[in-house]
């Protein structure tokens, strides 16, 4: 298993750092550090620290923040960017941004599980600039050009 430096920058995240809930698991569930119950009115988007930062320092890497299905599901608590990507590089405060996509105000609780951070593979690249490329089976055809069945 891989292993990535984490800072704990609120100390009730030192006993709760995230871990995989089972052998299978591939998120890691991270927890709102809050001080208090936050109201998150429908529609609206908080930025959540997580009282955690990552430094995961191999370019073949990055994380990317997921909702939890449950809370997205039930109660319509998704992520106001769609998905977090966090570099390899970066070093400050991981970050979730809450967004009641619901028509129900939601009330998230100090350290509910809000998100789910998954570490993955990166392959960077380089351009090659050409004016032509070399034909392939689709070509330029996409949005549905292969039929709906
Ligand atoms: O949900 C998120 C998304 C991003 N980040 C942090 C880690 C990431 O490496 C950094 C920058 O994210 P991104 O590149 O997506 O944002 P940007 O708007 O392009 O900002 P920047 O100009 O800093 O790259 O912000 C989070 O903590 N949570
Ligand atoms: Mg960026």
């Amino acid at each position: 298993m891989k292993t990535i430096d984490v800072k704990v920058l609120d100390a009730r995240m030192r006993d709760q750092l995230p871990a995989y809930a089972t052998k299978g698991s591939a998120g890691l569930d991270l927890r709102a550090c809050l001080d208090e119950p936050l109201t998150i009115e429908p529609g609206v988007t908080h930025l959540i620290p997580t009282g955690l930062a990552i430094h995961i320092a191999d370019p073949g890497y990055a994380a990317v923040i997921l909702p939890r299905s449950g809370l997205g599901h039930k109660h319509g608590i998704v992520l106001g960017n769609l998905v977090g990507l966090i570099d390899s590089d970066y070093q400050g405060p991981l970050m979730v941004s809450a967004w009641n996509r619901s028509q129900t105000t939601y009330t998230l609780q100090p350290l509910e599980r809000l998100a789910q951070l998954v570490i993955v593979p990166i392959l960077q690249v380089q351009f090659n600039l050409v004016d032509d490329f070399t034909s392939s089976e689709r070509g330029t055809g996409g949005f549905g050009s292969t039929g709906s069945a």
